[in-house]
This record gives C-alpha cells, structure tokens and sequence, in this order.
C-alpha cells in the first residue's frame, strides 16, 4: 500500500484513514463535579474513548490541574477544563452527554438520603445549565440519592419544558457490576461471562438483585440466594465502612460509570443492541422511576425491556423496596415544586 504513495498529501489521508475511528462526528462529553473521587477516575478513563472528540471537566474546585494532567494523554479527546459557575455554562454548552458525580459522599453511619439535603441543590443547578445550554443532551446522575435526583432532574428539565425522559438515567451500574463479581466468585465462574440485573431503586433495599435471571444461569439455596442479595444491597455501606470517613465507592463507580458511558455513545452512534441496566421513568411499577434493563439507542432509552420472571423472594423484595423507593421520588420532586423557580 505505501509503495503507491506519491505525495505528502495522500500519506496523510492513508495515515488518517489507518488510524481513523468508527465515530467522525464531534461527541462533546461533559464531566460535572470532575475533581472528585469519581470524577477523576472517569474523567480518565472517558480519556481512553475513541467515540469522544472533546471531554468538558467541570468542578468548583481543581479542575484546571486535572484537567491538565489528563490533557497530555495521546488519545482522541481533546480535554478541556472550567472551574466555578461563571464557566459552567461553557462546560455543558452543547453536550451530547453530561455525566454528573458532582457532590458529596457518605460517611460511615449515614444513608444515601442523609445526603439530600447538600446534593439535590447541586444537582438542580447543574441541571438547570443542562436545560439551558444542552437541552437535548443525554444526562446520567451518578450523585446520591440517586432515587430523589434523578425525579430532581426530570423536574427541572421539566420546568424548562426539555424534558425527554429517554435522555435521563440513574447510574445503577455499579449494583450490577458488584452482583456480576459477587456470584462469579460465589460459583466460581468467569466474572466477565457473569451478566446479573439489578432492578428497583440505589438505595438499600430499594437495590433489587435479580439473581434468577443472571446469565449464565446459577441456583442457590435459598438462604444463600438472601445473604447474596443482601451483600449485594449493602455493597455501597461495606465500601463506606472500609473506607472509614474518607467517602464512598470511586474507583469501581468510575468503572462502572464508564462502562455505561460507552455503552451509550456506541449506542447513540448506531451500534445496535447495548443493553444496561439504569434508573429511569417507568411505568413497570407503581413507582414513576425504577431500574430495570434498558435498550439504549440513538435517542437515548429505545425501549424498556422491564422486569422479567422474578421468583416469588424476588417479587417480595419489590413489595418491601415500594414505600421508600415511592418516598424518595415524592421528597425530589417536592424539592423541585418548592424551591425551584
Ligand atoms: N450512583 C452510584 O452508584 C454512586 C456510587 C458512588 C458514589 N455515588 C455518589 O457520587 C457522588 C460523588 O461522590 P465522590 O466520591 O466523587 O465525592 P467527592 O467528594 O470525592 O467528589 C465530589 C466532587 O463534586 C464537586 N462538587 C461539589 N459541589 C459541586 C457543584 N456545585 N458543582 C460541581 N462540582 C461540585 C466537589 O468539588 C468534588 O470534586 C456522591 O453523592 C456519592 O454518593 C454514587
Ligand atoms: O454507598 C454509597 O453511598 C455510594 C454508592 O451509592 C454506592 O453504591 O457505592
């Protein structure tokens, strides 16, 4: 092939052709809350990604040494940093997607809705500028609880009159990750064949393993089946707890978060069949969201794929997650109602 190469020219085009990937169009993805103990793991890990052309990091705080840092890695996206809400809009301007692990972590000793109070007013302003300046972006929560920001969400965009509830998701990936790690070393399975959902709410137990439909199939006694569900509802407490006061689980919810990240952009870039599992608008239960599988698609959410066969343990885990996953949707949009104008 070179051999035929006669000009400066077409050597470049052969080079960009080699070296080209499946994506030619800009794919802005923005980063809310980059500085963190998420942030910074995905931000890198998003760095990897050839469907991303330009990576916004945004923070109140650090974002042009991170941001920096990340910069000098020698892959496709171009990497730029905005620190504080004068820059803000700039950040999310024109986003395809805005993943947002801005706010704060629980200590040992606290739920996640212990940290409504501090996080639904992030998450509303930085929403706020989603509807303002990306309004057709694909926006996937990662901050707590994401039972009560993800209504918070929807609610603002709502009042902007952008709302498209297949564009919205609750990260719930990490559940899914650790019921994947969790079985396979329980059956002793390849963990990378090992395909589990997880339904309901991110929250105790809201958190719903469906164990009976993993993939490939696996059966347990029955009290084995509750101590791993259980684990399984209690994963995000046991990181906390080993993590004695310094946050919460960053480094596998970045993983996590990535994973679902990339999913969706090969997804909203034509590739058919990504399936994940996420916390979104539902009509499967009495709850107006709730996680359940999820076809991803060009626009977001192509089709729920719903709940599936449960086993009658299963289906009573659902009856006891309803009154405070029902709760915690109510306490977010009523945060909305009264303190958003
Ligand atoms: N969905 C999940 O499965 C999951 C998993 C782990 C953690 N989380 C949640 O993610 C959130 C972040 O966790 P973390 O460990 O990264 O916390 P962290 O404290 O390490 O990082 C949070 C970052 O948010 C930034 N921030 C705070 N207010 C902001 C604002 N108004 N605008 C932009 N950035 C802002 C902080 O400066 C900080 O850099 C927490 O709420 C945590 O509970 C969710
Ligand atoms: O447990 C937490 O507070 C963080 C997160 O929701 C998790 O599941 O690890």
């Amino acid at each position: 092939m070179f051999s035929r190469i006669t000009s400066s020219k077409q050597l470049c085009v052969v080079f960009r052709n080699c070296f080209s990937t499946s994506s030619r169009s800009d794919v802005k993805v923005a980063v809310l809350g980059a500085a963190g103990g998420i942030g910074q793991p995905l931000s890198l890990l998003l760095k990897q990604s050839p469907l991303i052309t330009q990576l916004a990091l945004y923070d109140i705080a650090h974002t042009p040494g991170v941001a920096a840092d990340l910069s000098h890695i020698e892959t496709r996206p171009k990497v730029t940093g905005y620190l504080g809400s004068d820059q803000l809009a700039d950040a999310v301007k024109d986003a395809q997607l805005v993943l947002i692990p801005a706010g704060v972590p629980r200590k040992p000793g606290m739920t996640r809705d212990d940290l409504f109070n501090t996080n639904a007013g992030i998450v509303a302003n930085l929403v706020d500028a989603c509807a303002k300046n990306c309004p057709k972006s694909m926006i996937a929560i990662i901050t707590n609880p994401v039972n009560s920001t993800v209504p918070i969400a929807a609610e603002v965009l709502k009042k902007h009159g952008v709302l498209d509830e297949k564009r919205l998701f609750g990260v719930t990936t990490l559940d899914v990750v650790r019921s994947n790690t969790f079985i396979a070393e329980a059956k002793g399975l390849d963990v990378t064949k090992v395909k589990c959902p997880v339904i309901g709410g991110h929250s105790g137990i809201t958190i719903v393993p469906v164990i009976s439909q993993c993939t490939p199939a696996v059966s347990f006694p029955q009290e084995e089946r509750v101590k791993l569900s259980v684990r399984i509802q209690n994963a995000g407490t046991e990181v906390v707890e080993a993590k004695a006061g310094a946050g919460s689980a960053t480094l596998s919810m970045a993983y996590a978060a990535n994973l679902f990240a990339k999913d969706l952009l090969e997804a909203m870039n034509g590739t058919e069949g990504k399936v994940q599992c996420a916390y979104v608008r539902s009509d499967e239960t009495e709850a107006k969201y709730f996680a359940t599988p999820v076809l991803l698609g060009k626009n977001g959410i192509e089709k729920n794929l719903g709940i599936g066969k449960l086993l009658d343990y299963e289906r009573n885990l659902i009856t006891a997650a309803m009154p405070e996953l029902l709760a915690n949707i109510k306490k977010g949009e009523e945060f909305v109602a009264k303190n958003v104008k």
